[in-house]
């Protein structure tokens, strides 16, 4: 028989913009950041802790495992097994999902889930020619072989192959991630005039969000001593007008996606704390919400921002829960014309009967209930960190909001999905 899993608490870090330079903290000290706070207020012990799971995307070469090295820094001992899992935007969530099947299985009792990344921090790559250079020139036996190869040096060596770019491309269509959204808003039919309302929504309700004090964040210090604690890619002066003056970023002329309704490139770390229903007893623990199930689906690489269509519908039916049965979503916003293509995928009677294998339409989402405090438009997406970050808020919301069922979804680099159900206790 299968265990109820808990999310019983979490914290993350501000997000901050990656502003073309790396950022105060590397992926692992924003996991530890966030992670320090949340571990002193349990009123359990290092001892506790069965696992550490940690989702990261970009992971620098000080830093192998993250996951490890975190929970070293977190003072979690010599003995605390803790590994990373990386599902490109799904990490996050991955972490959490890990775990709660760890615990489902009685192999754990409490389970330290997160998910880091510093996209400000990703590795620069060099060009071949030029790794091929570089090891030429460490082989080179004697000066007269060095001076030869020297000869070779192309002022394009210094010039790296950009990481992130590189990062945000799918290596089998060959399209970045905003190709990939645009393509979703000309299937879609996804106005430039709906996405920018979209953004500008989501910088509406993360403002409020914040000035209610409704999300999770722990300041973060850096070593000068500068605190860092709100998620810094709010725009509060930002309008409709604005929005609509920017240029496509990813297709020119008409393309519908820019920098105002994209999400941000942004830093930032997330964790949540899972425990079984004996550790819930045992150390006295109060509940947020239950995990009651997870779902993970792929289609085509060029449709990954579908991805939550396809896992949320395909986890609601094997439960038999209809759209109107959730009370509350968290799609994450890699782009408004992604999100929106999303909604229009679940009212389109062919998409709903070729791909869902559904009788007739999955719904409408009530716009009321999907993102109701912002998101990674307004405060960012650090890929690795999102899907965590979708999960602990949705938690904290229902809770606040006295919904009964929850749902975080995103989609994923590569043409997959990932989808949670959380209900309340
Ligand atoms: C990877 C997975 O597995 C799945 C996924 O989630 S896919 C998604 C992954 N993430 C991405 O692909 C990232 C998408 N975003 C981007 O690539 C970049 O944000 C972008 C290329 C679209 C824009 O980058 P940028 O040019 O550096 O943006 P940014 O500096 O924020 O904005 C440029 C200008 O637009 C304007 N602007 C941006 N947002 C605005 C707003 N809300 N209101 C008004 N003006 C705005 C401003 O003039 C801004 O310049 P200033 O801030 O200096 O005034």
């Amino acid at each position: 028989m299968t265990r109820p899993v808990y999310i019983v608490d979490g914290a993350r870090t501000p997000f901050l913009k990656a502003r073309g330079r790396p950022g105060p903290f590397t992926p692992v000290d924003l996991a530890v950041q966030a992670g320090r706070p949340l571990l002193v207020r349990q009123p359990f012990g290092p001892d506790a802790i069965d696992l550490v799971i940690l989702g990261c995307v970009n992971v620098i070469a000080d830093e192998m495992n993250p996951a490890r090295v975190a929970a070293l820094r977190l003072g979690l001992g010599a003995d605390q097994v803790a590994f990373t899992v990386q599902i490109n935007c799904g990490s996050g969530m991955q972490s959490i999902d890990t775990g709660f099947r760890y615990i489902e299985a009685g192999q754990c009792d409490v389970v330290l889930a997160g998910g880091t990344e510093a996209l400000s921090h990703t590795p620069l790559v060099l060009r071949q020619a030029a790794v091929e250079w570089y090891s030429d020139m460490a082989q080179a036996a004697g000066l007269a072989e060095r001076a030869r190869h020297l000869a070779r040096i192309r002022a394009d060596f210094l010039k790296p192959v950009i990481g992130l770019e590189r990062g945000l491309t799918d290596p089998i269509s060959g399209l970045n991630m905003g190709q990939t959204a645009e393509l979703l808003a000309y299937r879609f039919g996804i106005s430039r005039a709906a996405a920018d309302a979209y953004a500008l929504e989501s910088h509406r309700r993360l403002e409020r969000a914040q000035d209610e004090g409704w999300l999770e964040i722990e300041p973060a210090i850096d070593l000068e001593g500068t605190v860092y604690s709100r998620d810094d890619g709010l725009r509060s002066d930002s309008d409709i007008e604005t929005l609509a003056s920017l240029s496509p970023a990813f297709e020119q002329p008409y393309g519908k996606v820019t920098p105002g309704n994209a999400s941000q490139i942004t830093d930032g770390a997330s964790w949540v704390v899972l425990a079984s229903e004996k550790a819930v007893g045992a150390h006295g623990l109060t509940p947020m919400a239950r995990i009651i199930d997870s779902e993970w689906s792929a289609l085509a690489p060029e449709y990954m921002g579908l991805g939550p269509v396809v896992s949320a519908t395909r986890m609601l039916r094997r439960l038999d829960i209809a759209c109107n049965d959730v009370d509350l979503w968290e799609i994450n916003e890699a782009f408004a014309a992604q999100v929106l293509a999303c909604l229009a995928a679940w009212q389109d009677e062919e998409f709903c009967r070729d791909v869902l294998d559904l009788d007739g339409t999955f719904g409408s989402i009530d716009r009321n209930r999907l993102n109701v405090d912002g998101g990674a438009i307004a405060l960012g997406h650090p890929v690795g960190t999102s899907g965590n970050r979708i999960a602990l808020h949705l938690a904290n919301a229902m809770q606040r909001l006295g919904h009964r069922r929850g749902v975080a979804t995103e989609c994923i680099g590569g043409g997959q999905g990932g989808a949670m159900l959380l209900e309340a206790t």
